[in-house]
């Protein structure tokens, strides 16, 4: 599945005007001896054509991709691939740790993730080994706030369900509490962790005539929480004001699992829980019970733990659970600046040079 950029795959990957192409091509041909003393990459995953094509036209580094979006790279061959390179584009499926690390040996200097969530790095194994690490923040939060606002209101006025009975032969004759669900207006909207997606999933919220804002954090963000009139609060008081309570916090040690049976059964039984940040900040088995039970009245998920989640896992036998397969982000937009930005954090970081978006380690 692995290739060094070929013709064959540079036009099936990057889908490339012929010109584009040619250009390529040239770069590639007219300097074979020179690519072979440029630093050396591995990018883990086909990524959207905008990346590829600013590693390709800086003409500074020589890559090898894995050549599937489809199936992430297998562990073992990863291992082998990252022997010796310069650099590495990767994407959340691959685990960058001690082992990854000692595989590339001294030569890694720079680790660029296609994400804003970097709970699949050791950082302090990548701290430990002075190697510099990029990701994606910001170009992806209009599309992660869009979904998350899709989601709650799927999940919220119970669509899935709703168009299930509609096909099905469920709907009978126009009742008066059928598929009744919570609407937005005059509601509280809990934030669990107020960062740039908090704020643009409250700003987007705000026109349907939420009531009020809070928020909680590890502590009050005024700046932030100003451009939203949102309160801070502590975390029982967010757990029992919201009616809606959207998790946008980081998966870190103090975080995992932070949605557990505490949360929710201080939440009220007409509550909708949405998680879009990580899988591994919620307690499935306690989030199962709170809506197995009625604790809660509903959840949106577009993130679990694992990923993909079996399709026999109980969360998928609840009509009150939506599941996402982790799309938040899946815009052409956005996941094409994704890639562009990953691409341009490396080239910058191989310079020695200050990435657009570095992430202080
Ligand atoms: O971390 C991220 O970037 C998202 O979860 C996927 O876009």
């Amino acid at each position: 599945m692995a290739m060094w950029c070929s013709r064959t795959a540079l036009r099936r990957l990057q889908q490339i005007s012929v010109s584009q192409l040619k250009m390529a091509e040239g770069l590639a041909s007219t300097s074979q001896r020179e690519m072979s003393t440029l630093p050396r990459v591995y990018v883990t995953r086909q990524i959207p054509p905008e990346g590829l094509k600013v590693l390709r036209e800086s003409g500074k580094v020589q890559f090898e991709l894995w050549d599937s979006d489809d199936i992430s790279v297998p562990r073992k061959e990863l291992l082998q691939k990252v022997r010796g390179v310069d650099a590495l584009l990767c994407v959340l499926t691959e685990k960058i740790d001690a082992e990854l690390l000692d595989a590339a040996g001294p030569n890694l200097k720079v680790v660029s993730t296609m994400s804003v969530g970097f709970d699949h790095l050791s950082l302090d194994e990548l701290k430990k080994r002075g190697i510099r690490v990029g990701y994606t923040p910001e170009v992806l939060t209009d599309s992660v706030a869009e979904l998350t606002v899709a989601l709650l209101l799927t999940t919220s006025r119970r669509l899935i369900e709703a168009t299930h009975e509609a096909k099905t032969g469920g709907w009978g004759t126009w009742r008066t509490l059928w598929l009744c669900g919570y609407e937005l207006a005059n509601s509280t909207v809990g934030i669990l962790g107020l960062g740039r997606i908090g704020v643009a999933i409250a700003e987007r919220l705000a026109p349907f005539k939420v009531k009020k804002f809070i928020y909680t954090d590890v502590a009050p963000r005024p700046e932030l929480a100003s451009v939203i009139n949102a309160e801070y609060v502590s975390f029982d008081q967010l757990a029992k004001e919201s009616d809606f309570l959207a998790v946008c916090c980081a998966l870190t040690p103090e975080t995992k699992e932070i949605c557990n049976k505490n949360l929710f059964s201080k939440m009220k039984n007409t509550s909708i829980f949405i998680n879009t940040s990580r899988g591994g900040v919620v307690n499935q088995e306690d989030l199962y019970e709170a809506l197995a039970t009625g604790q809660i009245a509903a959840a949106g998920l577009d993130v679990t733990l694992p990923e993909p989640l079996p399709t026999t896992h109980p969360l998928f036998t609840l009509k009150n659970c939506v599941i996402l397969p982790h799309i938040a982000s899946a815009s052409y937009t956005t996941r094409n600046a994704m890639s562009a930005l990953a691409a341009n954090n490396l080239l910058l970081g191989l310079q020695g040079k200050p990435m657009i978006k570095e992430l202080k380690l």
